[in-house]
């Protein structure tokens, strides 16, 4: 029997509220602190590792953590959420994305059909489709290999793919398995699709429309903008583009495609990087194994999050730490700080997945709630955040979690060694300086050149990132928010919170405003 109670219901979160708090620098320093990085580690899928030492957590906290847990049924909400429960309530929706790379329980059946066989079925179609392009089988007009392809698409259907993409490219160029180029146009601004038109070989380039909901302004709209750019060159555009969406939009089974692969309602745009909507253009850009490869690791992540003793579970204990620093200790702001360039888009993908999900301030049933949700969340990749906003983060007024991502190898494998070290060695030290310099500060009898520490980090750490590393590390972060959501008793799969500006924008453009509306509009000369 399932309890969805409000977080403020739980006797375990005010037994939570109780337990001393650790003076992480106390902690972190000497023989202790060198003690702690070997104990606070739990194994991720794929071989890597979620290290949480520098976090302000002890036995004691984690004890109550791991009650807490228990009380609010993490692992029961999470059993529910993939035998096919309506935990969408706001939508009356399922949340079937974890199907999309593994069967973790029940056969899930919708729409009178199989859930799981409808996304392999589509990933199929997918690699059998990329596989031709790579083969020249489906070609442009005038029978030519297509060499480029531009996914056109806005919030999920860019971030977590476009992120994804960069994280491989330059991996699949070094292993041999690059085939396409990929583009991405989001944004409604005219200057982006014609920066990206104005930088490819149009003739040459398949286009991937994406869109859920089919209905997107912005994603129509450059739809239309890269149609017109098509005719101009005097092609066919519905030989240069296919669709992806769910089988209910308006754009589905449309004339204005080459063909048109399938997710459906019970993919949320942010979750959907392992559906058809991430599959497209990864299978075109990289082949349908890399594809593969991407999914394997994800389902191996999610099969540890099934895990119910949360010292073994790194997605469920990664939303714990996270709960008790927003709730107990009151930080308003997580950074994500991948040392990996590859990951420069992750944190903008997470930026969407976290705070469209959690964003939230009433209950999975609408009702207000008494404490705080979701973190602000922000980041860059190091060392450039480093010379950028890290300044704040050591002596700043507010203490800002921290979750650096790191990985021992790089993925070109092409370094120098300058000064006693490579480029991948100063990386790496970077990261190692930067924990324990947050973690235990510095004494100073200038107090402008003083550090007070006890700024908590962890770090999920991996040899490389591959496909099958960056599958697990997606899964990780979309299940650690799945957790929070549970524990905060949100709905963490709608997103009500985006529609006023989308019809306000509607109103302006039909010139249908009053008051400051049509005064912002004078002055933006609409
Ligand atoms: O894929 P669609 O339906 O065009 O939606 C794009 C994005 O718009 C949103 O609905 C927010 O406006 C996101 O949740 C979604 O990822």
């Amino acid at each position: 029997m399932i309890n969805w109670k409000n977080l403020n219901e739980l006797s375990s979160y005010q037994e939570l509220g109780k337990v001393k708090p650790l003076d992480l620098a106390e902690a972190m320093t000497g023989q202790k602190g060198a003690d702690r990085v070997g104990k606070y580690t739990v194994d991720m899928a794929e071989g890597l590792t979620y290290n949480y030492a520098a976090k302000a957590v002890d036995d004691d906290i984690l004890g109550a953590l791991a009650k807490l847990a228990e009380e609010a049924q993490l692992a029961e909400k999470f059993e529910e959420l993939y035998n096919g429960a309506v935990v969408n309530t706001g939508e009356k929706r399922l949340v079937l994305h974890q199907l999309t790379r593994g069967q973790l329980g029940n056969a899930v059946e919708a729409d009178g059909t199989d859930k799981r066989s409808f996304y392999i079925e589509q990933q199929k179609r997918i690699a059998d489709f990329a596989n031709k392009v790579h083969a020249g089988e489906i070609a442009n007009a005038k029978g030519e290999k297509f060499t480029t392809v531009v996914q056109i698409g806005i919030g999920g259907s860019d971030l977590g793919p476009r992120a994804m993409y960069l994280a491989l490219e330059n991996w699949a160029k070094k292993t041999g398995t690059f085939k396409m180029n990929a583009a991405f146009i989001s944004n409604v601004d005219p200057d982006d699709a014609s920066a990206v038109l104005g930088s490819i070989d149009v003739a040459h380039s398949l286009f991937i429309l994406v869109s859920k909901s089919g209905t997107t302004l912005e994603t129509l709209t450059n739809q239309a903008f890269v149609m017109d750019a098509l005719k101009k060159e005097g092609l066919d555009p519905a030989k240069h583009m296919i669709a992806v969406t769910s089988e209910t939009s308006p754009i589905a089974h449309s004339a204005d495609f080459l063909d048109a692969f399938y997710m459906d309602d019970y993919i949320g745009g942010r979750y959907s990087s392992t559906s058809a909507v991430g599959g497209a253009v990864l299978s075109l850009a990289f082949g349908p194994e890399v594809f593969a490869a991407f999914l394997d690791g994800a389902a191996a992540e999610d099969k540890l999050s099934t895990e119910k003793d949360l010292l073994k579970n790194p997605a469920m204990l990664d939303a714990l730490i996270g709960v008790y620093e927003r709730n107990i200790l009151g930080f308003p702001s997580t950074a994500i700080l991948p040392y990996s360039q590859a990951l420069s888009r992750f944190p903008a993908h997470l930026q969407q997945l976290d705070m469209e999900s959690n964003g939230k301030s009433v209950n999975r049933f609408g009702e207000p709630i008494g404490y705080v949700t979701g973190p602000i969340i922000f980041g860059e990749p190091g060392t450039n955040g480093q010379h950028s906003f890290y300044q704040l983060l050591h002596q700043g007024t507010d203490i800002v979690p921290l979750q650096f991502v790191g990985f021992r190898k790089s993925q070109i494998q092409n370094d120098v060694d300058i000064q006693g070290s490579t480029s991948q060695q100063k990386l790496c030290a970077n990261v190692a300086a930067q924990i324990v310099a947050f973690a235990c500060g510095k004494e100073n009898a200038d107090l402008n050149k003083n550090f007070k520490g006890g700024r908590p980090s962890s770090i999920i750490i991996g040899d490389d990132l591959n496909p099958k590393t960056l599958g697990a590390l997606l899964a990780h972060f979309e299940n650690k928010v799945m957790f929070q959501g549970f524990v905060w008793n949100i709905n963490s799969f709608d997103q009500e919170g985006v529609q006023l500006g989308k019809t306000l924008a509607k109103a302006v453009l039909a010139h249908e405003t009053e008051g400051a509306l049509t005064e912002y509009s004078k002055l933006l000369n609409i």
